[in-house]
């Protein structure tokens, strides 16, 4: 039956609408990536107060014709909470938003690791195979795109990879030290632990740090326990 008869075109154009919000929502990981590759949440922290679009531009270095285009991004991602607009003076000006505080770089908290990895144009791509593996007999999407049989034994030939893959697993494992200072009982009367896929042994040294006295072992496959 011909949707047209059966629904309203409010209802038509009302699923159209969420249909486009959908399959354009790769620009929110996208527009995150494009301030993490320009270092903006540093230039904004580094600035100290918030900044107006020509601040930020003569910052960037960039051609002053790509004016408009930041602008646009700028007001996408405080749309997404990522970055604030404040009226200062009649002025649009951007400011960090608890989100953007986790993208500058050098600080405690600082996700820009996390962002880079999930990003990354080869994982990204992985999931335009999602229906050939569906239909395929290989076990993993990884060997459906790249003829590897996993996804470990392909980052162990990428030195690259596997280095970001573990900057970050320790940029995320850095939040442990939140969990664990109102979190302390759940290791009440242990005496060992052991990570089991413990990466390079960042959560592990967290908890040893608040819990000298434990023993904490760290298992993970030969290639990332040798760097
Ligand atoms: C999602 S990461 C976790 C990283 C770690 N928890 C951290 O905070 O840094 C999964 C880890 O499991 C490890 N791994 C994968 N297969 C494994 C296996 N068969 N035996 C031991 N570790 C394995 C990977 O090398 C990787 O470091």
């Amino acid at each position: 039956m011909d949707s047209e008869n059966v629904y309203k075109a409010s209802e038509l154009f009302q699923a159209q609408a969420h249909l486009y919000d959908h399959i354009l929502s790769f620009l929110k990981p996208m527009s995150i990536k494009w301030a993490v590759d320009l270092n903006i949440p540093n230039i904004i922290h580094n600035h100290g107060q918030p900044i107006t679009l020509p601040q930020l531009v003569a910052a960037l270095q960039i051609p002053e014709q790509k004016t408009a285009c930041v602008q646009s991004l700028m007001r996408l991602l405080p749309h997404n909470n990522f970055f604030i607009i404040v009226n200062t003076n009649e002025q649009e000006t951007y400011d960090l938003s608890p989100a953007s505080k986790l993208l500058v770089k050098g600080t405690d908290h600082c996700l820009t690791p996390m962002v880079q990895l999930i990003t990354n144009p080869f994982l990204v791509d992985l999931y335009n195979h999602l229906s050939k593996w569906t239909c395929g007999e290989e076990l993993t999407i990884y060997e459906t795109a790249l003829g590897k049989d996993d996804y470990w034994s392909f980052m162990h030939q990428n030195s690259l990879h596997l280095k970001s893959f573990n900057e970050a697993m320790e940029s995320d494992s850095n939040f442990v030290r939140l969990a664990l200072r109102d979190c302390k009982s759940v290791f009440d009367g242990l005496t060992s632990l052991v990570d089991v896929g413990g990466g390079t042994g960042n959560t592990a040294k967290i908890i040893c740090e608040t819990f000298p006295m434990l023993k904490c072992t760290v298992l993970d496959l030969p290639q990332v326990v040798g760097l």
